[in-house]
This record gives C-alpha cells, structure tokens and sequence, in this order.
C-alpha cells in the first residue's frame, strides 16, 4: 500500500501570482516581507502570519512547529512562546532558527535565517500582556518569552505555474544587504 499515487493527484501551486511589481526591490528585506504578506493577506491567504520555525536540538537534530510572528522591527523577526517549551530550552542552548511562511493563494514562499536573541523581560510581558484573557490563563509573566530572529539570510520564493520559479535572495554584509537578483530555477 503506498499513498504515492493519492499525494500526486493532489493539484499544488494552484494559486495565482501577483502582477510583478513595478516597484523596485527594496533594499531591505523587512520592506519586501511587509510588502509580500501585506499582498497575501489582501489576496485571501488565511493566518499568514501563520509560520514554521526550525530550531536544533541537544541531539544537533532539527525540530520544527508552527507558531505565529508577533512583530517584525529593526529587531527581527518576533515570535513568542512558552519558556518551560522544548523551542525555549532549544534555543538557550543554541540561539539560532529558521522561520518559514508560505502563502498558497499568491505562489508565495519566504525563509529567514540566523541568530535568535531572547527580549527584555518587559517586551516579553507585554507581549503576554496583548494575548486574550484566554491565552494568558496561568501563564505568569515570566513563564513567557519573546525571541527575535536577527536575519542573517532571507529568501523570497516567487511560484509560477510554468514551474518558471523565481528566488531573490538577501544576505547580511558588513555593510548592509546584499540582494541577488531574482534566479529563475526550475523544481
Ligand atoms: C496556527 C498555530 C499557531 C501557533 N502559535 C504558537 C505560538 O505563537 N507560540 C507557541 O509557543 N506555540 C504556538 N503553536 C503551537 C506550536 O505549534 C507547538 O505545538 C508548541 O509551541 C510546542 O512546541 P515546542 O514543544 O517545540 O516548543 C501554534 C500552533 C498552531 C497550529
């Protein structure tokens, strides 16, 4: 019994890409994301702030989970959770991830990458403090943690129905960002 033939007459990338922006690329990533999922929700996209974050653990084996981005600043990437969580206890002890969304509706994919700093106590209670009454049931300001991901990498996956994909890619310099221009790769 194999599920192969199930999962191939499965239909994917049946969504629609944007019309190319007549904008330039920015030179930041944080523009060009805020820009992307600003258009993937006006497209329909349901939780797209909806994201999988990757991190390593004790065994150097990778673990990933879904959660949501809180912010996005000159600070990274944000994303909250729980401190007594395995995420929490893998990133103490090695303080870096991946964080991936993807936006069905537009052919949209991004992937972020680098290190992850914990934030000051009074950014994580306050974050805590912005959770419905719900979802602060018996967490203690402490018990909850904001993280920010300081991207290092960031690669803006552009789908299109003739397999014609596009990926641009940002890299952190010394001096800034350093974009590639998009490449076309066929998958
Ligand atoms: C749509 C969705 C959003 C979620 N958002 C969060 C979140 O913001 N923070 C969080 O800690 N877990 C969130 N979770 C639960 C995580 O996927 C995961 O089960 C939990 O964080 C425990 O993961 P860990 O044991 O690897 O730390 C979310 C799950 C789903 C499906």
């Amino acid at each position: 019994m194999t599920m192969a033939p199930w999962l191939r007459s499965l239909p994917s990338l049946t969504g629609t890409a944007p019309t190319p922006d007549a904008e330039p690329l920015p030179d930041q990533p944080e523009e060009l994301f805020e820009r992307w999922i600003r258009q993937a929700v006006d497209a329909g996209v349901a939780e797209a702030h909806g994201a999988t974050l990757a991190t390593v653990d004790a065994d150097d084996i990778p673990d990933a989970r879904t959660l949501i981005l809180k912010d996005l600043g000159p600070g990274g990437w944000a994303f909250a959770g729980p401190r007594a969580s395995a995420k929490a206890a893998q990133l103490a002890a090695h303080p870096a991830a991946a964080l991936t969304f993807w936006w069905p509706a537009v052919l949209r994919s991004v992937r972020v990458r680098g290190r992850v700093v914990e934030a000051s106590a009074e950014d994580s209670a306050a974050d805590l403090a912005a959770r419905s009454a719900a979802a602060r049931d018996g967490i203690g300001p402490g018990d909850w943690v904001l993280w920010r991901l300081v991207a290092d990498r960031v690669e803006f996956w552009q789908g299109s129905s003739d397999r014609k994909h596009l990926r641009t890619i940002y890299r952190r310099t010394d001096d800034g960002w350093q974009l590639t221009s998009p490449e076309s790769e066929n998958r």
